[in-house]
């Protein structure tokens, strides 16, 4: 349980079943790593939380430490991608390396059979499968589309995700908002949670980052030009497709490159120009969820799926190719935004199938 109004109602309905059920509170983050003590994660608030929901609901509840796991596993690699010019979502290796990775692992030494519920907006079921006389956990998206995790949870492997439970996946988050109310939680009117939470919610990303990473300044190049236009402080600061702010420059420009060999930042003027757009996809080391059985037509020919590439989208028609490289993903329409490090997420229909890593996106003809 988190603190926030999700995992309180998750816990509440699994109370009222037959489960012999307890709570436990990570703490990933250790708010002394930070100059700015007064911001950034208020584990102490969310734990108190999670304590008086957990009276109400009356189920015992533990603090986990996994600050050290979560620093190497999840925020050490993101430090590495951002400055190489990546940019990593350290909330998708959170949920594979510490929640259904570190914890579970801590957790199922004390217990045989375990079940890890969380507040995700997911859903999942069961799949026979002949082959291997089994059946197969599936990842499905959550019933409120506008709430779906499957994005987050797409990096959790197969034995992870057949210990999870998703109480919340066929509900609305207005439900969740009244049954939590109805119940007394304390946490239904607690606001979401936005963005990392160690970054704070009153701090700006690159004034984070700057904390951690020391500045290295190269060119920023007009693309159309060919001409460096101006000095940038280092790669992280700029996401592809986003504005950037060149001073001297009348016209609003737009990053539609990186190139961290020359760490040189390549810009465009106005939001539509075509040096924005993709098509194709590049993803070297794709993690199937089932990672030894993936769709008969990826084998043959192309695999009609969708993809997602940002949590807050909606999916893109796409047709994928295996080569000797990984994955070539074609989107069906060219697409803005796209970024190496970023996380892709392939489906069919509501079956999320796993993700990878973006190592390149161009535009092909
Ligand atoms: N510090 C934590 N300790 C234990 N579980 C956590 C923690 N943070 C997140 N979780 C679990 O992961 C789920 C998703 O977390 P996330 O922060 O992405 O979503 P959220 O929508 O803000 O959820 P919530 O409203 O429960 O905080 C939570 O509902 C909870 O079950």
């Amino acid at each position: 349980m988190s603190g926030g109004v999700d995992s309180s109602v998750a816990a509440k309905l699994l109370a009222e079943r037959d489960y012999d059920l307890s709570a436990v509170f990570m703490r990933n983050w250790d708010t002394r790593d930070e100059s700015a003590s007064d911001i950034g994660c208020q584990w102490e608030k969310d734990w108190e939380d999670v304590q008086r929901v957990c009276r109400i609901l009356d189920i015992p509840c533990s603090v986990i430490d996994l600050h050290r796991q979560y620093w190497t596993k999840v925020f050490e690699p993101s430090l590495s991608s951002w400055q190489s010019g990546s940019t990593p979502n350290p909330d998708v290796w959170c949920n594979k390396e510490v929640k259904f990775g570190a914890l579970l692992r801590q957790l199922t030494r004390d217990s045989e059979v375990l079940w890890l519920a969380t507040g995700h907006y997911a859903r999942k079921d069961w799949q026979e499968c002949t082959r291997a006389h089994s059946i197969r956990p599936r990842l499905l998206r959550a019933r409120d589309a506008t709430k779906d995790q499957t994005y987050y949870l797409s990096s959790i492997p197969e034995n992870g995700l057949s210990r999870a439970l998703f109480p919340l996946g066929e509900l609305q988050k207005t439900q969740v908002r009244c049954l939590a109310a109805e119940s007394g939680l304390p946490t239904a009117v607690k606001e979401e949670s936005m963005g990392i939470c160690f970054v704070g919610e009153r701090r700006k990303f690159s004034d984070f980052l700057s904390q951690y990473i020391p500045p290295n300044p190269g060119p920023i190049i007009d693309m159309t030009t060919c001409q460096q236009i101006a000095t940038h402080e280092g790669l992280w600061n700029y996401t592809i497709g986003q504005g950037a702010k060149v001073r001297g420059c009348k016209t609003r420009m737009f990053v539609a490159k990186k190139d961290p060999k020359e760490n040189a930042v390549f810009v465009v003027p106005g939001s539509f120009h075509p040096a924005l757009y993709v098509n194709t996809i590049h993803v070297e080391n794709f993690s199937w969820i089932w990672t030894d059985s993936f769709p008969d037509d990826l084998q043959t020919c192309g695999m009609k799926a969708q993809i997602k590439y940002r949590h807050c989208m909606e999916c893109e028609g796409c047709v994928v190719y295996r080569n000797e490289h990984g994955l070539r993903i074609m989107l069906d329409a060219p697409q803005k935004g796209i970024a190496a490090g970023q996380v892709a997420t392939l489906y069919l229909g509501d079956w999320c199938l796993g993700c990878g890593i973006i190592d390149g996106a161009e535009f092909t003809s």
